[in-house]
């Protein structure tokens, strides 16, 4: 039997860097590091976009926009999310709730977690209800704990239009 709803799972990494700016869930936010990537390096945002892309089948982020693609350098991941958005649509998949855990042990994310779901309902084209935003430290302990870089996880459940 053919299921109408599928899940995907999305995970990233991106390394801290100065001089680099702190872009997540397209919000930028201000902190002594950014993050190093081809891209604005919103690790978020890419985590999600795997969730996605993975929910249908589509493979992953790297597949869609390669990072040797001089087209994505210093990219607004906004924008590779939006397509993203877009290929699902055109596959006949909706968007059902996204939920995304932030791994920082810094900067603090709570205060920018309002904005930050509105972003991404606007691109994932749902209310804001559907999207949930969690942080959490990793209590000083591995990468995260020290510092040298943010981790994100994502689940996306679509629907058949
Ligand atoms: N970068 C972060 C990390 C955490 N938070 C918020 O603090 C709460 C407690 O964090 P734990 O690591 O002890 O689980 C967490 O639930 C978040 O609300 C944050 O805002 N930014
Ligand atoms: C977003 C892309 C775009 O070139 O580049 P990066 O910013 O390096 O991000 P990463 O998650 O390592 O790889 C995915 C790429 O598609």
């Amino acid at each position: 039997m053919k299921l109408n709803i599928r899940i995907g799972h999305g995970f990233d990494v991106h390394a801290f860097a100065e001089n680099r700016r702190l872009v997540l869930g397209g919000v930028d936010i201000p902190h002594t590091m950014g993050l190093l990537g081809h891209s604005d390096a919103d690790v978020l945002i890419h985590a999600l976009c795997d969730a996605l892309l993975g929910a249908a089948g589509m493979g992953d982020i790297g597949r869609h926009f390669p990072d040797s693609d001089v087209q994505y350098k210093d990219a607004d991941s906004a924008l590779l999310l939006a397509h993203v958005v877009k290929l699902l649509e055109a596959a006949g998949w909706g968007i059902g709730n996204v939920d995304i855990t932030v791994m920082a042990q810094v900067p603090k994310l709570a205060p920018f977690v309002a904005d930050m779901r509105v972003r991404l309902a606007e691109l994932l084209l749902v209310d804001q209800g559907e999207v949930n935003i969690k942080a959490t430290t990793t209590e000083k302990l591995g990468f995260v704990g020290r510092k040298e870089g943010i981790a994100c996880e994502a689940v996306a459940l679509i629907s058949r239009l």
